[in-house]
């Protein structure tokens, strides 16, 4: 904390998304703590005032090229495969462009973390209480596995779709179990998408945290529209940051800098203000204040592939939801069990990038995903100037093990729609043929030509290497990294959830070191 009479906030924190918009409502719920919120995109003061599309849970914004809320990172999916990556850049971050389904990490997840931060802080069982109060399970209400009070509203997309319901069907006629509550750490299965979406509305975190009554906090200040250059590093300590707004730059000081900024722009901030592998940032003409090699060496991401398929007859667009169900079961290597996701999408996907629940005579799809927690490729910063992108890199299947797994999770979603449940109300894929799934390595071309990413990613910053179990940056004082960038490895489901997380556990980490 800063002398009360410095007039500086407490705590300074970059980014209002997934976890920055959950950590600033937090911390200023103590009204001794001044919480200052540098956010780079819009920041609407009312529901009213964000653009419809945004809260609409039938589509995914940040599917759609050009959205304004959506900033856009030039990336390779594998070497000589480039991609363009999105991230949230408004109120919520990444939760405010997502698909909204929400579902909590695994155990296993817990269990890597917790040994890898050093900190029991991160096991499941720690974790749980905050679990529970980041939610209200608007199907389980109370219990010891979920909360009725939180700000993020939980509800699980209803199966009545009949695409939703032929998945179901599918599933059991292939013998995988029913898993009612992925929520609930059961074996991995065929269930309902737990959502932070109510009544077709996705519910942002800046919308759960912030709108909900803590932006009205004297101690509590958001700026939106102010995007941080670097942080000004003095002496070992961070002592505020230098903040471009409406072409100007100023610094602002703070007791304490948390970077909120996101698995690809807080590394991107660490390399720009000299922390990072110093022999990189020398490259790129930026003076190293800290050598801290393991920032944005590698990251944690699902490599996913679109299987779309042709229904029978017209099928009526999604009510509330553009999700159906979602099947978790477990690559041949059995070390991680459901670490492999096929998620239905009841919007064809040509709906999904052009902003449409519907397009009439489309193909339905299948997002099919490979979740084993891996650490590839990386994030580096090739200059000096903020405007210039770091080069992210995926690093995808440049294993025989990851196309492998690849493989079966094609294979997989290909057999879903071949039972005869699913032929009930689709005439078949659309691709690949009998002929390449048939084919290890006609699949692997196939694989490769079709190749995308289920935007999940993490461990740019992980804890243990390059920050501790509080998200304190090694090496200096005063900088903290509170984000899916310290998660070693993406968990097994999507980490919208864990973000939130992120943001209560770093939180609860803060108040208790400041006494
Ligand atoms: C298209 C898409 C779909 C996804 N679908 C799902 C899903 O359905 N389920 C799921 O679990 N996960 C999903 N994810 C991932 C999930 O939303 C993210 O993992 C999560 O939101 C990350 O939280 P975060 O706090 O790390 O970053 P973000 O939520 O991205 O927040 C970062 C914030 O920092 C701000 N910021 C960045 N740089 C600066 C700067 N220099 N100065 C000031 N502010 C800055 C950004 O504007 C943003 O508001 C999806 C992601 C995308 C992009």
């Amino acid at each position: 904390m800063t002398s009360p009479d410095s007039g500086l906030p407490d705590v300074l924190v970059v980014g209002a998304g997934g976890s920055g918009a959950v950590l600033a409502a937090r911390l200023s719920e103590d009204a001794g703590c001044q919480v200052l919120v540098v956010e780079a995109g819009p920041v609407p003061r009312a529901l009213s005032a964000f653009p419809p599309d945004l809260l609409d849970a039938r589509l995914v914004p940040g599917a759609r090229p050009g959205n304004a809320a959506v900033r856009m990172f030039p990336a390779h999916l594998m070497p000589g495969l480039p991609y363009m990556a999105a991230r949230g850049r408004v109120l919520g971050g990444s939760t405010t462009v997502n698909g909204g389904y929400f579902v909590r990490a695994r155990r296993a997840d817990f269990d890597r973390w917790a040994a890898q931060a050093g900190d029991a802080l991160w096991s499941y069982e720690r974790a749980l209480p905050f679990l529970r109060a980041l939610e209200t399970d608007l199907d389980h209400g109370a219990t010891p596995l979920h909360g009725d009070r939180g700000p993020i509203p939980v509800r699980r997309v209803g199966l009545g779709h009949p695409a939703a319901a032929a998945f179901q069907a599918a599933a059991r006629e292939l013998g995988h179990p029913f898993d009612p509550d992925k929520n609930a750490q059961d074996p991995p299965g065929f269930g309902p998408v737990p959502s932070n979406a109510v009544d077709g509305r996705r519910v942002n975190t800046g919308i759960a945290y912030l709108l909900g009554g803590a932006l009205a906090r004297p101690n509590l200040t958001v700026l939106g529209d102010h995007v941080v250059r670097s942080v000004v590093v003095r002496r070992g300590r961070a002592t505020g940051v230098v903040v471009e707004h409406d072409g100007r730059r100023t610094l602002l000081e703070a007791g304490e800098i948390v970077l909120c900024a996101g698995a690809l722009a807080s590394p991107h901030l660490l390399h720009l203000s000299g922390i990072g592998p110093a022999a990189d940032l020398a490259r790129a003409g930026i003076p190293v204040a800290c050598d801290l090699p393991a920032v944005g060496a590698a990251l944690s991401d699902h490599p996913q592939v679109v299987l779309e398929w042709t229904p029978r007859r017209p099928l009526d667009g999604p009510a509330g939801s553009w999700l159906g169900g979602v099947l978790h079961l477990s690559s041949s290597d059995g070390d991680e069990a459901g670490d492999l996701e096929i998620l239905q999408s009841l919007v064809p996907v040509t709906g999904l990038v052009g902003g449409r629940t519907t397009v009439p005579g489309a193909p339905l799809a299948f997002l099919a995903s490979v979740q084993t927690p891996r650490r590839t490729g990386g994030v580096r910063t090739v200059s000096a100037d903020p405007d210039v992108p770091p080069r992210v890199d995926y690093g995808y299947l440049q294993t025989e093990a990851d196309r492998r797994r690849m493989r079966e999770a094609v294979r997989a979603t290909a057999a879903v729609v071949a039972t005869g449940a699913f032929g009930e109300v689709s005439r078949g894929l659309v691709e690949p043929s009998p002929a390449t799934l048939d084919d290890d390595h006609l699949l692997d071309r196939w694989t490769h030509a079709h190749l995308g990413t289920s935007q999940h990613t993490c461990g740019t910053v992980p804890m243990g290497s390059a920050v501790d179990a509080h998200g304190r940056v090694h090496g200096l004082t005063g900088l903290r990294v509170a984000d899916t960038s310290i998660l070693p490895t993406a968990p097994l489901r999507g980490p919208a959830a864990t973000a939130v997380l992120v943001g209560e556990l770093i939180a609860h980490a803060v108040r208790r070191e400041s006494g």
